[in-house]
């Protein structure tokens, strides 16, 4: 299976540790049934009072074989686990190495909880895979070649009774489990991701839900959703318990069969009675090793299931992208860093168009645009115009269907994301907050700034009653939307990088608030190039260009006066702008 490569890979990497946890498996595994044999022999030579010397060997070596066992044993629990762990860890970091570049997309495709689901419960069930999958066959296999040439030496047809056995334990009960399994695993897993979807939207939407007196409704659809979950787990495990039980009954079933053909044989005078307990007891020894074949399918089918799933989450040709990107920018060692003398960055669209998966008309379509270096540039229009798509675009966090997006006239594609990241001073237009204080909240690429610069920065937001050591909650809960907004502005202001990107940083401010911030933000970014996404029109005037949105196209495009004068799209807007804010003929 084509999704398993990437467990293969990291399994290879731990090659030492799988290789020595499958040598001391077996050799566990065999001293297991040595064991027994040895105990069984034992038991039955006392009967004819042997000397005291063979009693002496025969218990010398049943504690040696025990010690030998468990030694082994712990061995192999230490080196399995520890390539287990490896490989998770290794299988996390890897999805979540090819899960971060793409994550716009994804979130636009998944329900938050869903994917929650798929990244914790998933990838934790291929750690299953090896443990529980790749492993136990091939001990299997190991200690039941080893037994069942042991017991040839006493019989052919007991041998070929063990393998007849084992071929009923190792592929007719599995695989009769499997049929239960795939049906019940798909629904468990199905279950599972509506429930933690529904955790969350009651979570995140706790307070609509309770002011529209949806919570209590919500909270019963949680409770049946749950309760429906443990059902169908109940389910699996029963198929699992009942595929445990089949595996001892024919355990039993083969022991009977070993007791019979044996009580021939000695009757007939093939070997000699004293060897009785020791086939019977190696018998079961060596079926209790393979006991964990009868629940393999049930991981194997959940491990292919979540490696399917992950990859339909980053898909391959996401992956392929991610690479590509990481390499070419390798290569090219391009930077968007440049020192306080250099000379801001340069942007240009051109013929840019972009549409949201899934939906059917585009948000962008053909907008071309330039910015000079060290350019103010305010970009406005209607709701659902495409302000903040170009933002995306530029910040990398989509990718263009059609067009050119260039940084100092070189193609975005040559760009590393991460520099991009790294060098702009981004605010968003819904900020997210840590739950720590102002200053965690404020630092959080970990600058180094003294505490009276950040207070400095804090008042140039208008924020003068805000200490550093204050605390923020969860999700900035005990913040308002304009304490948010101001917070995040002077988040920008305290990083580097000669590009600023601003979505509707001020929207939430009061107009007095809004122009002083605005004035100090225009001051800190004198010679850099910024972009600002509003839909207000007030202190437009200061910007050198004014690109005017409609459906997805620019339809506008000048300086305050020259978009004044022309009395087109930006000049009806500003006339029903002033006519609400009472300011006409002031
Ligand atoms: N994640 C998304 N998935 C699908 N469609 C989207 C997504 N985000 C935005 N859109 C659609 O793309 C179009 C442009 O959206 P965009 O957010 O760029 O507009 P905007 O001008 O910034 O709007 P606003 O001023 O309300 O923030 C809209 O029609 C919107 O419905």
């Amino acid at each position: 299976m084509k999704e398993l490569a990437v467990l293969s890979k990291a399994m290879m990497q731990e090659r030492k540790d799988i290789l020595l946890s499958i040598l001391c498996g077996f050799i566990a595994g065999t001293a297991g049934v040595a064991l027994f044999s040895a105990s069984g022999y034992l038991i039955s030579q006392t009967v004819f009072a042997p000397p005291l010397y063979t009693l002496i060997v025969l218990t010398s070596m049943v504690k040696l074989l025990g010690f030998v066992r468990a030694a082994s044993r712990y061995g192999e629990r230490l080196a399995s686990h520890r390539a287990t762990f490896s490989i998770l860890s290794r299988l996390r970091t890897s999805f979540f190495a090819k899960l971060i570049p793409v994550t716009p997309g994804i979130l636009n495709k998944n329900r938050s909880g869903d994917l929650l689901a798929r990244i914790v419960g998933d990838v934790e069930s291929l750690q299953h895979y090896f443990l529980r999958v790749a492993y136990p066959p091939i001990m299997v296999v190991m200690v039941f070649l080893s037994t069942v040439l042991f017991t040839a030496v006493f019989s052919f047809w007991i041998a070929c009774l063990l393998i007849v056995g084992m071929l009923i334990t190792a592929f007719v009960v599995p695989n009769l489990v499997l049929i239960g399994q795939r049906k019940i695993n798909e629904h468990v897993r199905q279950q599972r991701a509506k429930l933690s979807t529904e955790v969350t939207e009651v979570l995140y939407g706790f307070r609509d839900l309770k002011v529209y007196g949806q919570l209590a409704e919500r909270e019963r659809q949680l409770q049946q959703d749950s309760a429906e979950l443990a059902t169908q787990q109940q389910r699996a495990a029963t198929q699992l318990v009942l595929g445990q039980s089949m595996h001892v009954f024919v355990t039993y079933l083969v022991t009977w069969g070993v007791l019979v053909i044996s009580a021939f044989l000695i009757a007939d005078g093939v070997f000699a009675g004293v060897y009785l307990a020791m086939l019977i007891l190696a018998t079961q020894t060596m079926f209790e090793e393979s006991a964990a074949m009868a629940v393999l399918p049930a991981y194997k089918l959940d491990s292919e299931n979540a490696a399917k799933r992950l990859a339909e989450t980053v898909p391959d040709q996401q992956n392929k992208g991610y690479d590509d990107q990481s390499h070419s920018s390798s290569k090219t060692h391009l930077s968007l860093e440049v020192d306080a003398e250099g000379e801001a960055v340069t942007i240009e669209l051109s013929h840019v168009s972009f549409q949201y998966e899934g939906e059917w008309r585009s948000a962008l379509n053909d907008v071309s645009l330039y910015l000079a270096p060290g350019s103010k540039t305010a970009i406005v229009g209607a709701s659902g115009s495409g302000k903040s798509t170009i933002l995306d675009l530029l910040l990398k966090l989509r990718t263009p269907a059609a067009g050119k997006i260039k940084f100092n006239a070189i193609s975005v594609n040559e760009w590393n994301e991460t520099n991009i990241w790294q060098n702009t001073r981004a605010v968003l237009q819904q900020s997210h907050f840590f739950r720590g204080t102002i200053r965690d909240n404020l630092l959080l690429s970990g600058e180094s700034h003294s505490d009276e610069y950040v207070q400095d920065i804090l008042h140039q937001v208008q924020l003068f009653n805000t200490s550093l050591d204050d605390s923020v909650y969860e999700k900035g809960e005990n913040l308002s939307d304009g304490e948010k907004q101001r917070l995040a502005l002077a988040r920008a202001m305290l990083r580097k990088g000669r590009l600023w990107l601003l979505d509707e940083p001020t929207s939430s401010l009061d107009y007095v608030t809004e122009a002083r911030v605005l004035q100090n933000l225009l001051t800190q970014a004198v010679e850099d190039t910024l972009l600002l996404v509003c839909h207000r029109l007030t202190g437009l005037e200061r910007m050198d260009q004014i690109v005017v949105m409609d459906q997805g196209q620019i339809v506008e495009t000048g300086s305050f006066e020259e978009l004044m004068e022309r009395k087109g799209y930006f000049y009806e807007m500003k006339k029903i702008e002033l006519q609400m804010i009472g300011e006409q003929g002031a």
